[in-house]
């Protein structure tokens, strides 16, 4: 199976450093082409994925074609490739947010296989977090070797159309909020005299675990906050200055803004 990735940004070099790094498929399955050789060719030099001269030749040459372009470019981008996709022959994958199927099949073709996903950044170590719909052309083996790309670099959940704006927020975009709060960790440590390094390491580690403890445990985020918070302990105090500044609350906000951009696309 060859796979052709049309642009080569932050989120499709996640997604192809995945797939090398979890799946069967080696250098020579996967083709690229974007607007920027000289973030493409370098890549292409460091992997050993095949560098195309045009996006027409990735998805000629391609049974599976990934749209990883911004949003601003996309349509462009489909009417430039819309005669190579041949729907008895291709699959359509499209990582563009915003980019509703409806859209898709108007401009790259009402038969073709597609399957809308919404992927973050952590595919590119394997823990993934990505959203799939399916239109109703992509069925059975097709379709499951489609989401199987996507489960095989993280896990994978199937929403209607109407959630994605939401879990772009929660799981596309989160990346970047948890990062951040990492790094707000970070620098209280280093405030208290830590290397950055070193508090970097200790506040992820940190975090890492909690989202497991989350994942396993029965109990909801909120028995667990109870747990770690000893009477008259440190962290409730800590707990009480965070919310007195408006943790929950810029949080809240920040993803109703996330929304709000998104739903504008
Ligand atoms: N960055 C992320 O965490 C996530 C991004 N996405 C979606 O992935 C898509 C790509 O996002 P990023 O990788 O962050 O952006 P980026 O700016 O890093 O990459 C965009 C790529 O598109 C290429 N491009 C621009 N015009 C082109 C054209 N005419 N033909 C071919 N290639 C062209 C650029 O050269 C670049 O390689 C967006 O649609 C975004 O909504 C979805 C989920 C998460
Ligand atoms: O920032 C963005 O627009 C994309 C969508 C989800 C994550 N990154």
């Amino acid at each position: 199976m060859k796979i052709g990735f049309i642009g080569v940004g932050g989120m499709a070099q996640a997604i192809i450093t995945g797939l090398l790094k979890q799946t069967k498929l080696t250098p020579s399955d996967i083709l690229i082409h974007s607007a920027h050789a000289s973030t493409y060719e370098p890549f292409a030099n460091k992997t050993g994925v095949t560098a195309k001269a045009t996006n027409a030749e990735v998805a000629q040459d391609s049974d599976v074609v990934v749209l990883a372009v911004t949003p601003n470019v996309a349509t462009p981008v489909l009417q430039e490739i819309r005669d190579q996709l041949d729907a008895k022959r291709k699959i359509l994958i499209s990582i563009v947010a915003g980019l509703s199927l409806k859209r898709l099949e108007e401009l790259a073709g009402y038969d073709l296989p597609i399957l809308r996903t919404l992927p973050n950044l952590n595919v590119a170590i394997g823990a993934g977090m990505t959203a799939v719909h399916a239109n109703e052309h992509l069925t059975g083996e097709a379709k499951q070797q489609a989401v199987g790309l996507f489960d095989q670099i993280g896990s994978t959940v199937t929403l209607p159309e109407a959630d994605f704006s939401t879990f772009s927020a929660l799981a596309g975009s989160s990346p970047a909020y948890v990062y951040f709060f990492i790094d707000s960790l970070s620098r209280a440590g280093v405030k208290h005299g830590l290397t950055k390094a070193a508090a970097t390491k200790i506040a992820a580690q940190a975090v890492m675990g909690s989202a497991e403890m989350v994942l396993k445990s029965d109990e909801n985020p909120f028995g667990l906050i109870d747990q770690v918070s000893s009477p008259g302990g440190s962290t409730v105090a800590g707990l009480l200055a965070m919310e007195e500044a408006g943790f929950m609350t810029s949080v809240v906000k920040g993803i109703d803004a996330t929304i709000d951009r998104d739903n504008a696309e």
